[in-house]
């Protein structure tokens, strides 16, 4: 993905290897022509809004070839023609209709509203003259198509500067902007549409550098080679031995989810440790899962004297307070793989640098799974919290605990302590309910198990869970996640084009 800095590089370069800065924009203007050609009927109106930068100069290109198209377009320019520069003023001479600089009374009669008033450059809130025009649009029940990103959306953070035109869909250029994924700008944006605009591979290349470090919107294409792949030879010792701590009796459900998902994701055993008190209601409830006693920080010392005991989950139902913190430093300091969640966030509220100490003292690598209310106290009293966009703030929590940091909603994050970064958008809203995030610790657990790095783990997993929501649809419960990944497994690897695992076998 691009930041919005990175587009000035890359129409640097791109215009350093001979492309003409209006021939990008030419581009530009065209292609959100044809999707305004697709949205529109038969010699529709369309209210083209320009803005005094270079997103105005691609409305100046887009209404000149609808008007050629024989649609019938009227065009607002917020300020003066004459302040208009570079290719934004070429696009501003080859169109010859009118330029109106008020928007017009009345507004029913317009079937589309392309919106070019502001896109990477929007630098301030909105208010005055592009507010009015935007709070009258908005107000009218007018389609609207956004030019790069809908006005009023800050193309790094997905913030809303003041105010922002709702769009049924926007078209960007060359790549995806931060803006795209994360909300509130990523509902803003209706559907979007990623066109290329004549940059060639040497400019997206400065494009990428000047973005660094990666950004990526999370998908098969970021882990599926790192995605652990059965042989005729794997048994189940291969494919690694999650533990996941229970809570006390009558709080056990959460690590029973969460083992659920990390058995069901392909680890190969799946150990649930359950202090005295809860062992019937554990082993009423389970059967491929095993389950051991556990009462003490030594008593689960003495479990990880099994080095095949390779990752372990803390959290989920385990309560908030010191029995917490003193397995969370037992499982720190045995060196393995380690997945933090909810209370074992909470039990460090404010005090996220004595984890981070913990965490680093052991050795191993963690991934850290904070909703937005546990990221809020997990970083309470550190520089984490000083503003930036989520991706900047899971960033800035992922490099403070030397761990990743998967910083749950909506609209994921997942941040690796080196800056690399994906934002997921393969979700569905019914995930949100009881237990979902349980699950996805569990995910998580799973596939370091079997042998991920915690990046690609924690990405695969957001990902996994976020299809079983989109498969499921209505009506989902937490119970339900594990028992679709079947299906959300055989679908992946038909995307990744590989055999699923049980053709190995044949
Ligand atoms: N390679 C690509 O991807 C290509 C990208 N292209 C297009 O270029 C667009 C970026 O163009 P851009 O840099 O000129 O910025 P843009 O968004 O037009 O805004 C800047 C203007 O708005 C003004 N302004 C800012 N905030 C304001 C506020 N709150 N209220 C009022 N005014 C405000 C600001 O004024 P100033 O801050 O200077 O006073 C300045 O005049 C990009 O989104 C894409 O559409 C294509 O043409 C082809 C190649
Ligand atoms: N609107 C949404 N769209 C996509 N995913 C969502 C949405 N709401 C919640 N989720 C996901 O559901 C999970 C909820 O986790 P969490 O808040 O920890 O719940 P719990 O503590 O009940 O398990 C997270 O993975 C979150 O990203
Ligand atoms: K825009």
């Amino acid at each position: 993905m691009l930041s919005t800095g990175a587009v000035a590089c890359l129409d640097a370069a791109a215009i350093a290897g001979g492309i003409l800065g209006i021939a990008l924009m030419e581009a530009a203007g065209a292609a959100v022509a044809t999707r305004a050609k697709a949205l529109l009927p038969a010699n529709g109106a369309v209210l083209a809004l320009c803005g005094p930068g270079n997103n105005g100069g691609d409305g100046f290109v887009a209404a000149r070839l609808l008007a050629a198209a024989e649609y019938r377009v009227a065009l607002v320019l917020l300020g003066e023609r004459s302040a208009l520069n570079g290719d934004a003023a070429l696009a501003a001479q080859a169109w010859t209709g009118a330029i109106l600089s008020t928007i017009p009374s009345d507004l029913t009669r317009f079937d589309l509203a392309i919106d070019a008033l502001f896109g990477a450059g929007l630098s301030r809130d909105i208010d005055g003259d592009a507010r009015a025009m935007i709070e009258a649009v908005a107000a009218t029940r007018m389609a609207v198509l956004a030019v790069d990103v809908p006005s009023g959306v800050d193309g790094d953070s997905g913030s809303v500067r003041g105010v922002a035109l709702p769009a049924v869909e926007t078209i960007t250029f060359v790549g995806l902007k931060p803006a795209h994924l994360l909300e509130p700008g990523r509902g803003l944006c209706g559907r979007v549409e990623v066109v290329q605009i004549g940059a060639g591979p040497d400019a997206i290349a400065a494009g990428l550098e000047a973005s660094l470090p990666p950004l990526h919107k999370n998908g098969p294409d970021l882990w599926g080679a790192a995605f652990p792949r059965l042989t005729g030879a794997s048994h189940k010792y291969t494919r690694g031995h999650a533990v996941v701590l229970s809570g006390p009796a009558t709080r056990t459900g959460a690590a029973r989810l969460a083992a659920r998902g990390a058995l069901r994701v392909g680890a190969g055993l799946v150990t649930v440790a359950s202090p005295a008190g809860a062992l019937a209601e554990n082993a009423a409830h389970l059967t491929a899962i095993m389950l051991r006693r556990c009462e003490d920080p030594d008593d689960l010392d003495d479990l990880l004297a099994d080095e095949r005991l390779n990752v372990i989950l803390l959290g989920p139902g385990l309560g908030v307070g010191e029995p917490t913190r003193d397995r969370i430093g037992v499982a720190a300091s045995a060196g393995r793989s380690l997945v933090l969640d909810a209370d074992a966030l909470t039990s460090f509220a404010g005090e996220a640098k004595h984890l981070a100490g913990l965490l680093a003292d052991g050795g191993g690598e963690a991934v850290l799974t904070p909703h937005a209310g546990e990221f809020a106290r997990l970083f309470d009293g550190t520089s984490v919290l000083r503003g930036g966009s989520k991706v900047d703030r899971a960033r800035a929590a992922a490099a403070l605990m030397k761990a990743v940091v998967v910083f749950k909603g909506s609209d994921t994050v997942i941040a690796h302590p080196d800056g690399r970064a994906a934002i997921n958008a393969h979700g569905s809203p019914y995930l949100g309910t009881a237990g979902s995030g349980d699950v996805l610790g569990g995910f998580i657990a799973g596939l370091l198990a079997q042998g991920m790095p915690p990046f690609e783990a924690a990405c695969t997993a957001v990902w996994l869970h976020g299809d079983a929501g989109l498969r499921h649809g209505p009506g989902l419960i937490a119970e339900d996640l594990p028992e679709l990944m079947p299906a959300v497994l055989s679908g992946l690897a038909e995307r990744l084009s590989a055999a699923p695992p049980t053709l190995a076998h044949r």
